[in-house]
């Protein structure tokens, strides 16, 4: 099937991290589907059904772990089942409908996470983050912005160095901020007395464990041993509801050439993207709607996929509580 050139190019962006970090890939996701939907030429309803299925095949293919792309891909196609189309131009417009209301969440999301978040933070905090969340920027820049003075430590995040971002963004809001080797962790954390330590996620599991960059296991395990909250922030999202019914998440394991680029004979390289903490490590998440341990995460999918079983809810949007 072919594609608009634009959704193509999005796909390959996710796939190459031009466009990277789970809340962006799902709303690039969302804007690739509505690209998909103006872009398509004649044809009957069920041609444009098959071609937007293919579509959202495509970009869910880019990139296996975070659940915010298939999650976001399923909510905006769910249209499609919803009812039967008399016109290609009717389910045309359901389908750009859902894409800019999964958007719109999805940007309000990031501000209520700021809003909850940032009570969690106080002045004189010494914070530690890894890799670049837009959900922890998020909670940082509002807590900033209300005038709670902290500073920041962020790991470089090898081996595509997201740390940099993180740095950056917070650097040009007037944040303290710190950028320490992967490895520095623990050292840091002792030396500097870190008070708390907040990341991301990419897919949160029905038993409260957390999916998230290479690496935040280790600083998850070095937090516990220093007694540091360990805080996790995410749209909902990110909680998987393929996890409920045993469905393993898949970590992704990208190029060797992103840790070696030049190859040494006679060396293996590995390159997970991704690892689990399990919630015994985690003492909260902050999500859009509000915090909650770990051990509730099964019930937040409850809350947010009971209506229909289907996997195709898209978690919080209030236009379904119908
Ligand atoms: O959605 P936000 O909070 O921005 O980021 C969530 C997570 O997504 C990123 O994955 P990658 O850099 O795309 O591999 C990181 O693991 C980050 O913690």
């Amino acid at each position: 099937m072919e594609f608009p050139e634009e959704v193509t190019s999005i796909a390959e962006d996710i796939k190459t991290m031009k466009i990277r970090g789970a809340g962006r890939i799902a709303k690039a996701a969302a804007r690739a589907l509505m690209i998909a939907a103006e872009r398509f030429q004649g044809g009957s309803v069920d041609e444009f059904v098959n071609y937007m299925r293919a579509t959202g095949e495509l970009l869910i293919s880019t990139r296996p772990t975070a659940v915010s792309l298939p999650n976001a891909v399923n909510y905006v196609l769910r249209v499609l089942e919803e009812r039967r189309y008399t016109s290609v131009e009717e389910v045309r417009k359901a389908v750009i409908e859902a894409a800019r209301s999964f958007i719109e969440y999805s940007e309000q999301a990031l501000k209520k996470i700021g809003e909850i978040g940032a009570r969690l933070i106080k002045t004189g905090d010494r914070i530690l983050t890894h890799c670049n969340s837009k959900a922890v920027e998020s909670i940082l820049i509002t807590a900033w912005r209300q005038g709670k003075r902290f500073e920041v430590y962020a790991t470089e995040t090898r081996p595509r160095y997201q740390g940099h971002i993180t740095s950056m963004d917070l650097a040009m809001e007037g944040i303290p901020v710190t950028l320490i080797p992967d490895a520095a962790v623990l050292q840091v954390m002792e030396s500097k007395r870190i008070t708390k330590v907040i990341v991301g996620a990419d897919t949160v599991t029905a038993n409260g464990a957390v999916i998230n960059k290479i690496g935040t296991s280790q600083i998850a395990l070095a937090a516990r041993l220093f007694r540091i909250p360990f805080i996790v922030a995410t749209e909902t999202y990110k909680f998987s509801p393929y996890t409920v019914v045993g469905q393993p998440v898949e970590i992704e394991e990208r190029p060797a050439e992103e840790v070696l680029p030049a190859h040494i004979p006679g060396v293996k390289v590995r390159n997970p993207a991704f690892d689990a903490t399990p919630p015994d490590y985690i003492d909260m998440i902050v999500t859009e709607r509000g915090i909650i341990p770990p051990k509730s995460a099964a019930l937040m999918l409850w809350e947010l996929f009971h209506r229909k079983p289907s996997e195709s809810r898209l978690p919080g949007v209030e236009e379904d509580s119908g």
